[in-house]
């Protein structure tokens, strides 16, 4: 098996505070990994980690195989790291088939004022029709994106990350705020993401995680304190602990 991600002792303090504490993970190529824990954890420090958000205090970055730990988060989505925001940042006033256009231009090197050649356009705007059937937004792709369901604009942004074509998949709690009649929806399409696909999810709902994850890293106060299967880390009395009284769902 291939790892496509991998982290090496990393630390990080605020001060004198360690949000990220000696983590040390190892991700195979084309895994479902889960990142869970309590609130204040340290998921999304970590995920700012890995995406190049944040500096480590120490310890390093592999994607590949290579140490990306120095590189600029823009250098990191080239080298095929793609996250998606707990917080909504699309623009509202686009609609999803020109932000998924903007997305593929961004990609190939045609961003803002660059000259793209008519052939290689109609190339793109077929791959962006495509990319929004995949992501079940064909009947929106011509709406307003701040006027579509929350839901929908949750799937958009997945499929912006889509659009750099990443190798490892970052998505933070990619149903979070969404109604729930919207959200077996998300869960699906979140679920028939391609297999050569390494993704990473941070999710506080266990029904996504369990249905979704082969591994599970669990973060309590910075540390992975248990990583393992599904089924090891459901029945782990260390999980259960963490987890009684939380609202897990
Ligand atoms: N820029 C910062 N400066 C100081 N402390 C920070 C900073 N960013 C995060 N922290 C602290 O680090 C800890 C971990 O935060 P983080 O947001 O990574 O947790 P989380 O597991 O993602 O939580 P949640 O599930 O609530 O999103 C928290 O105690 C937080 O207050």
């Amino acid at each position: 098996m291939t790892v496509a991600l991998e982290t090496r002792n990393l630390v990080k303090r605020f001060g004198g505070f360690t949000a990220t504490n000696d983590v040390s993970l190892t991700v195979e190529s084309g895994a479902r990994h889960a990142l869970i824990g309590p609130n204040g954890a340290g998921k999304t420090t970590l995920i700012n980690l890995l995406t190049g958000v944040l500096k480590p205090t120490s310890g390093q970055v592999i994607v590949d195989g290579e140490d990306i730990t120095s590189l600029s988060s823009h250098r990191r989505v080239r080298r095929g790291i793609a996250r998606t925001f707990q917080i909504n940042q699309l623009f509202s006033g686009f609609t999803p088939l020109e932000s998924v256009l903007l997305a593929i231009n961004e990609r190939d090197g045609f961003g803002r004022s660059a000259w793209r050649p008519l052939a290689a356009h109609l190339d793109a705007t077929d791959e962006a029709v495509d990319l929004l059937e995949r992501f079940g937004l064909s009947g929106v792709m011509g709406e307003k994106t701040g006027r579509i369901a929350y839901g929908k604009q949750r799937l958009l942004e997945i499929a912006l990350a889509f659009a750099s074509r990443p190798r490892v998949l970052l998505l933070d709690e990619p149903a979070a705020g969404v109604a729930e009649e919207e959200r077996s929806e998300v869960l699906a399409i979140v679920r028939s993401l391609p297999a050569e696909v390494t993704v990473v999810l941070i999710e506080h709902d266990m029904d996504l995680v369990f249905s979704f994850a082969d591994r599970i890293s669990v973060l309590v106060a910075g540390v992975v304190m248990v990583e393992g299967t599904v089924g090891e880390i459901a029945a782990d009395p260390r999980v259960k602990a963490v987890y009684l009284g939380e609202d897990a769902t």
